[in-house]
């Protein structure tokens, strides 16, 4: 790792982002996705980043993956300014974007570009176990659950060793019994490859339930509105008072952003 600077926790941080902004023009107007946003992220720390649809959420992690490179400020990774995709930050989206035409196999490898050595071979088959699917290595997507499909999708992200996965609503499209199961799924991933999560959310339990951090955003224009750390031992149990605590400190701030237009008396 090169150019690393020091995060508020007082750790290295991979992540720098320092007064990010980012500007559209739609019909002519301009419109204000991001504005400055600052955030250190530590190495191996997971992130959870929550708001409602439109707060700019996806242009964040879409800046963080190079997809996006129009911004305004610094966005830094490992100290250099992110100009565009890397084989360090691996990215996951909310539909699978696996190719029908290749096996599961051949899709995680092709997450590598060309796999040629023994040590490529390793790694894609030491992650599709990971993410258990080594039955159905041989599988087409459309052979695949929902579910499957997703964890072939972190497969085929983790194959590269990334530094950091970057999960952009990864679960939004899974019913609520997958939904937690792969969250758990992800726990395990992550405890595992010891990779920075920054993971984009609209679920307030999923944040919780994996973030160290919760970074609530805030609407038009999207800014950070208050970043609540989660200091629970994982597992974390969703019916515990600590956990209802911090999911009601992050329900208190979506409140305070929605002023109320009347106030009625019965
Ligand atoms: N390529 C684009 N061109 C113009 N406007 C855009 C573009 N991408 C995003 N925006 C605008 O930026 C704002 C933030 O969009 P973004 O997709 O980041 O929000 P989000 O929080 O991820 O929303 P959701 O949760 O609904 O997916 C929106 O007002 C959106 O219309």
């Amino acid at each position: 790792m090169n150019g690393t600077s020091v995060s508020t926790t007082g750790k290295e941080s991979v992540l720098d982002i320092r007064g990010l902004t980012r500007r559209f023009q739609v019909n002519g107007s301009e419109v204000t996705a991001l504005q400055n946003i600052n955030l250190s992220v530590r190495q191996g720390e997971f992130i959870s980043v929550i708001g409602g649809s439109g707060c700019g959420k996806s242009t964040l992690l879409r800046i963080i993956a190079g997809l996006d490179t129009e911004y305004e400020g610094e966005a830094l990774f490992d100290g250099a300014r992110i100009k565009g995709p890397g084989l360090e930050r691996g990215v996951v989206f909310q539909e699978h974007r696996l190719f029908p035409w290749l096996t599961v196999r051949q899709n995680v490898a092709f997450g590598l570009g060309n796999v040629t050595s023994k040590d490529d071979w390793e790694s894609v088959d030491e992650h599709i176990e990971l993410v258990g699917l080594k039955d159905f290595e041989g599988a087409y997507p459309h052979q695949l659950s929902g579910g499957m499909a997703q964890r072939a999708s972190i497969a085929r992200a983790l194959a590269n060793r990334p530094e950091a996965l970057l999960l952009d609503e990864p679960f939004g499209a899974l019913d609520a019994l997958t939904k937690i199961q792969m969250q758990q799924e992800v726990l395990k991933i992550w405890e595992a490859e010891k990779a920075t999560m920054i993971l984009v959310t609209h679920d307030i339990d999923e944040a919780v339930f994996l973030g160290d951090r919760v970074v609530i955003m805030s609407n038009r224009p999207g800014t950070i509105k208050r970043i609540i750390p989660v200091d629970l031992p994982r597992p974390r149990d969703r019916g515990s008072y600590e956990f209802t605590q911090v999911r009601s400190a992050i329900y208190a701030e979506f409140f305070r952003q929605e002023e109320k237009p009347f106030a009625y008396e019965i």
